[in-house]
């Protein structure tokens, strides 16, 4: 980029375009729309466990007409995608994963709820294991070892019985080999051709998904940690080749993820690659900022604050809890 000019003080000032706000509104460098929002929600089909999340306060488990009503509300909104996080049965949950692929698991019902509602909205999904795995895992696991090849099968069927109950972007966040690949291909063959793939690509390895385990009764459930398929948070150029591997395989969008603490990924990957690239600001991330704004330690600007933030960094969407009432502040 060619480095502007600047005239020596006083002929240069730089407070005389920030002086109004038709005069910021006009030389703003970025913008942040609805458009620009994906919103998670969480859908349960337990009695009872719809309501308030602990530690995510403000976030709801929603049950399936809570979910038409969310989807209507984006659609007030401008909001032009939801994505879908089941929270299900313990008591169905196997280690074979069989729900995972369930035509009736809550995922598809809710799939289903919303484009019935909505036709319009772009339905999101989540594939990983996780909510229906026993151990927590997002893969299938033997003797401790999570399997590569036998869960990215099961990913696969996951995957169609999403796209048959209507989803228009697949959500691969379990971040094992070669699963972009073989998705892509089982799309095609069962004639989901039109369905995306937002790939879940520079997943890191992080403490900021705390909270979200608990949105989807997984906390109690893992055992161990998620080092051996999520990527180092160390590690950028790692990071960059998931990227690569995935766009190479055939994903159409790629995903950072967490956000804040990754925006120079976020940077790299749309420098790099030039692909519609979004980020998550994941549950950990909104608790921090939700929290504080709730004890009155931060103003509610840090939520468009934090969106904007993406933005600059090259994203062109962000999943976030926020997005809902982002879309209100900015109406
Ligand atoms: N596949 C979704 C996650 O793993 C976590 C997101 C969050 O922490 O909000």
């Amino acid at each position: 980029m060619a480095s502007p000019i600047i005239a020596p003080f006083p002929a240069t000032r730089l407070r005389r375009l920030r002086r109004t706000a038709n005069l910021r509104a006009m030389v703003s460098e970025v913008n942040l729309t609805p458009a620009n929002l994906i919103w998670p929600i969480f859908v349960t089909e337990v009695a009872g466990a719809e309501g308030e999340i602990a530690s995510m306060p403000g976030v709801q488990r929603l049950t399936l007409d809570g979910a038409r009503r969310a989807a209507e509300r984006a659609a007030r909104l401008n909001i032009p995608a939801i994505c879908i996080f089941p929270h299900s049965d313990q008591d169905l949950k196997t280690e074979a994963c069989e729900r995972a692929w369930d035509p009736d698991n809550i995922g598809n019902r809710a799939i289903r709820a919303v484009k019935e509602t909505v036709p319009e909205m772009a339905v999101m999904t989540d594939i990983a294991l996780d909510p229906y795995n026993a151990n927590g895992h997002d893969g299938i696991v033997q003797n401790g070892e999570i399997l590569n090849d036998e869960t990215v099968e099961a990913l696969v069927r996951m995957a169609l019985a999403q796209a048959e109950a209507g989803a228009d972007i697949l959500g691969p966040s379990d971040m094992m080999d070669g699963r972009i690949g073989a998705l892509r291909g089982a799309m095609e063959t069962a004639g989901h051709k039109h369905v995306a793939i937002l790939s879940y690509a520079a997943k890191f390895a992080s403490a900021f998904y705390g909270p979200f385990r608990d949105a989807v009764g997984a906390s109690g459930r893992l055992v161990g940690d998620k080092k051996t398929y999520q990527v180092n948070p160390a590690n950028r150029g790692e990071a960059l080749r998931c990227v690569a591997r995935d766009l190479a395989e055939g994903a159409d969008m790629v995903m950072v993820k967490p956000g804040m603490p990754y925006l120079d990924i976020c940077r790299a990957v749309k420098d790099e690659f030039g692909a519609p690239t979004f980020a998550y600001q994941v549950s950990g991330e909104y608790a921090m900022l939700e929290g504080a704004i709730r004890n009155g330690w931060l103003s509610r600007d840090a939520m468009t604050e934090s969106l904007l933030s993406f933005r600059r960094a090259g994203c062109d969407g962000v999943l976030s809890y926020f997005a809902p009432t982002v879309a209100e502040m900015l109406a």
